[in-house]
């Protein structure tokens, strides 16, 4: 059984003007111990749906099952009880910790809140910062004004991990962190996975990133996915005219390699007004009428590969 299990989730946000159509119609699963991976360009939806998952804000319909409980219709207590297996860390951990506050008090909050004694907390709490690669006797009594981008997103994951969680939702966590300290952040997640059995769900637009670290990818556009599948068959060979046309946006080792398709030309159209039928059809290469009249919906090309394109197998229109 998947550890989670996201079915038709929408979330709309009004904003001066109209409404904005942040996610629709999103589904996916997450196993246990499993990475998958949210990419796709700029507001298309990634953090809206990370978030969702951890009720910040809800989603406006679809279910959000983890572990089995459906969080969005179970009594509120089990809810609550259910959503602390799930954590979040963010891109900028510096601004998402408060500087005046202790280390030990900022990785213990989680702890204090549900109940913990003060003697079991301090110990979970040096445990947990031994995990991410901190000294206790170093930092605990330190402000998180003191450290540095890397060192707080260290303390952030710790502050996350302190609750046991079953999976960790991570938007963009090494993308205001320097190269060199990126690396570091990136194998610290995969310690956390391999070590106890830890799921994530990585937003990322740096797709070597995703890459390294992902099982399955989801690509996302204009608030859908419109292609899912294992990591090695999304980069090898990726079934929508959206994912090569993003997967050929990055630079190619080696310059003589064959480019896989068009790059990405045109305009993101307005999420206030989407295109009708398959949004992304204003700048593909493959559009024909049936694109606009019907709205393509994920389909399984094999492997567990879906795609959401009519004429996902074919090349374009000759
Ligand atoms: N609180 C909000 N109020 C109004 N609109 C919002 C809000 N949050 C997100 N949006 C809009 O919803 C859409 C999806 O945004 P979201 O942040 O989920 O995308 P994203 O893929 O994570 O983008 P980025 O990579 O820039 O973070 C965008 O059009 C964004 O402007």
């Amino acid at each position: 059984m998947a550890l989670l299990e996201v079915d038709n989730l929408a979330k709309q946000f009004k904003v001066a003007g109209g409404v904005v159509n942040a996610v629709r119609d999103v589904s996916f699963t997450v196993d246990e111990g499993q990475t998958l991976s949210l990419v796709g360009e700029s507001g298309c939806g990634k953090s809206t749906t990370g978030r969702a998952l951890l009720g910040i804000p809800d989603p406006d319909s679809g279910s959000i099952r983890l572990d089995g409980v459906d969080l969005t219709s179970a009594p509120p207590r089990d809810a609550a009880e259910a959503r602390r297996k799930a954590q979040m860390i963010f891109q900028d951990a510096r601004s998402s910790l408060n500087p005046r506050r202790r280390v030990k008090e900022l990785v213990a909050e989680g702890l204090v809140i549900s109940g913990v004694s003060r003697e079991a907390a301090r110990q979970r709490v040096d445990e947990v910062l031994r995990a991410v690669g901190l000294d206790p006797a170093q930092v605990a009594d330190r402000r998180a004004a003191e450290f540095s981008g890397g060192q707080c997103q260290r303390i952030a994951i710790a502050r996350a991990m302190v609750m046991r969680p079953s999976i960790l939702v991570c938007d963009e966590p090494v993308a205001s962190l320097d190269v060199s300290v990126q690396a570091q952040v990136v194998h610290l997640l995969e310690d956390m996975r391999r070590e106890y059995g830890l799921a994530l769900v990585f937003i990322s637009h740096d797709l070597a990133v995703v890459r390294s670290i992902s099982d399955r990818v989801a690509v996302m556009y204009l608030g859908r996915v419109v292609e899912i599948g294992e990591v090695g068959r999304i980069f090898s060979s990726p079934g929508h005219p959206y994912t090569r046309a993003l997967l050929d946006s990055i630079p190619m080792p080696d310059p003589r390699q064959p480019s896989r398709g068009a790059a990405l030309g045109g305009e993101l159209p307005s999420p206030m007004n989407p295109p009708s039928g398959c949004a992304f059809r204003t700048r593909c290469p493959m559009a024909r009428q049936r694109c606009a009249d019907e709205t393509p919906q994920l389909r399984t090309l094999g492997d567990g590969q879906q795609v959401a394109c009519h004429f996902a197998l074919e090349g374009p229109e000759s």
